[in-house]
């Protein structure tokens, strides 16, 4: 198995750190399973693979794993359904989604569901790596990391007519007091821009606490937003501050306001008005000095319209709003965010990567990217991760955006033998291994195809196909 190159040469060091972190594998294609448990076992994890959606709600259930994996389709349910059990019950554990590229509004439908990364197949063992990192270093799912001075380090304002409008917009707005709603699209940078308003207002030396409310357990919510007292119910075993507390003389930032409940919503309303809240179970009134920025990518003044978000919250909290901009809609400023997305990847991997072909501009240019400027900054990091330096080329994009070229001119045939910079990804890593095991099968059993299949479980118009394509007696 060649898994061995690119960034596992920390991996102790990251041992010491993680402490033998553990994943759940949610995934139920048994080979791919196991490349992927075997590699990240080398690493340092500590991997319990699971094949069903029904077994890894049980799973979940027995101990508090650091991070699960799940493949998007499962025999008996998705990986999404996982991904919501989660939010509910253990928003603590990042969970990753994995899916084919093709899925990628799927993958953006996660991400909105508070999914830490999605990843797409094939998978590139060290983006899989990275992403596994990564999420294990998130702090708080509910709470994103949130500096509380300084600016954002790299935002990027753009030369198009809507970002320069959108930037005066902020300035204007940033050092009164009014609640802001940011809209926009997922990924368009609405978090960005309200670190932006903070940032230029007059509490930029105060927090900045951003709540991720589509993560909240509904049970949850308000004592995570207003804290409690100790005893409050079951499992409060002692006081805890909110995050309305943790933001006083600063902002608070609440992503996708619109899945709050209802009761919840009447809190909020209150604590705004009043600029006090109550923790749960508590009997005294806590005054705070907090400045609300909200943001949606659902319809708020439709779903207010019809009930199911109140009304007097929306205009209390829509007293500005801003529109965050599709990328489709400022290709102007595709060069320039390119040029930041490459600067700030090579940074964070070491690499020396210069530019980007032609091809891959123009394939930039006229891709939807529908996931907007999270998606761009994922396709820039995994192509400098595998360009490593000089220019990145075709190959190092996935293959869904270069739509006019075959898929399989992305990876490197099996049998070549890959540079460390090339795209060689799990799938060809799998396709080895599974040559192997089908071959060894066949010797076991003396080319008895009834039994090998048998033995592989999979049915004999699969075993014959696979013979074919790895070419095992020719
Ligand atoms: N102005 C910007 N300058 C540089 N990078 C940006 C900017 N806006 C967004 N990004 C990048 O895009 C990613 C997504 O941004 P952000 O989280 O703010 O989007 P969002 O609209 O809040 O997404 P979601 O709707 O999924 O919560 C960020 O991690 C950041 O890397």
């Amino acid at each position: 198995m060649i898994l061995n190159y690119g960034l596992n040469i920390n991996f102790d060091i990251f041992n010491l750190i993680f402490k033998m972190k553990s994943i759940l594998l949610i995934e139920d294609d048994l080979t791919y399973a196991k490349i992927i448990r075997i590699f990240l076992e080398k690493n340092g994890f500590e991997v319990t693979p699971c094949e069903t959606l029904k077994g890894a709600l049980l799973e979940i259930q027995k101990r508090p794993y650091d991070l699960a994996i799940t493949d998007y389709r499962l025999p008996d349910g998705t990986g999404m359904e996982f991904l919501e059990y989660c939010n509910k019950n253990c928003p603590q554990i990042p969970v990753i989604l994995i899916t084919n590229y093709s899925d990628i509004r799927t993958a953006v439908r996660s991400m909105k569901l508070g999914a830490a990364e999605y990843i797409t197949k094939p998978i590139n063992p060290d983006e899989l790596l990275l992403t596994v990192r990564e999420s294990l270093t998130i702090p708080e799912k509910t709470q994103k990391a949130s500096p509380k001075t300084g600016s954002e380090p790299g935002y990027f304002v753009g030369k198009s007519q809507r970002a320069l409008s959108l930037e005066n917009q902020i300035s204007q707005v940033a050092p009164t007091d009014m609640s802001v709603l940011v809209l926009g699209e997922s990924g368009t940078g609405k978090e960005f821009i309200s670190r932006r308003i903070h940032e230029k207002s007059l509490r930029k030396n105060g927090p900045f606490v951003a709540v991720d409310c589509g993560a909240l357990s509904p049970d949850l919510a308000a004592s995570e937003l207003f804290g409690h007292v100790k005893g409050a119910f079951t499992g409060a075993v002692d006081n805890k501050t909110g995050h309305f507390e943790a933001a006083n003389q600063g902002t608070l930032f609440l992503d996708e306001i619109g899945n709050l409940s209802y009761e919840v919503q009447m809190k909020l309303l209150r604590a705004i008005q009043e600029r006090k809240i109550r923790k749960v179970g508590g009997n005294k009134d806590v005054s705070v000095d907090v400045r609300i920025i909200a943001a949606t990518n659902e319809n708020l003044r439709d779903t207010a319209t019809k009930g199911s978000f109140r009304e007097d919250l929306f205009y209390r909290i829509n007293e500005f709003t801003l529109e965050a901009i599709p990328l489709r809609e400022r290709r102007e400023d595709l060069r320039e965010i390119l040029e930041l997305f490459l600067a700030q990847s090579n940074s964070f991997l070491g690499k020396t990567v210069t530019g980007f072909s032609d091809e891959v501009y123009r394939i930039f240019e006229n891709y939807p990217w529908p996931g907007n400027l999270r998606e761009l900054k994922n396709v820039m990091r995994r192509a400098v991760l595998l360009t490593g330096h000089g220019v990145v080329s075709v190959q190092a994009i996935p293959s869904e955006l270069t739509a006019p070229l075959p898929s399989d001119e992305n990876t490197v045939p099996i049998g070549q033998n890959p540079t460390a910079s090339s795209a060689v990804t799990l799938r060809d890593q799998f396709e080895e291994q599974e040559r192997e095991l089908i071959l060894r099968t066949l010797e076991a059993v003396r080319h008895n195809k009834s039994q090998a299949a048998k033995q592989l479980k999979m049915d004999r118009k699969t075993l014959y196909a696979k013979i074919e394509k790895y070419g095992i007696y020719s």
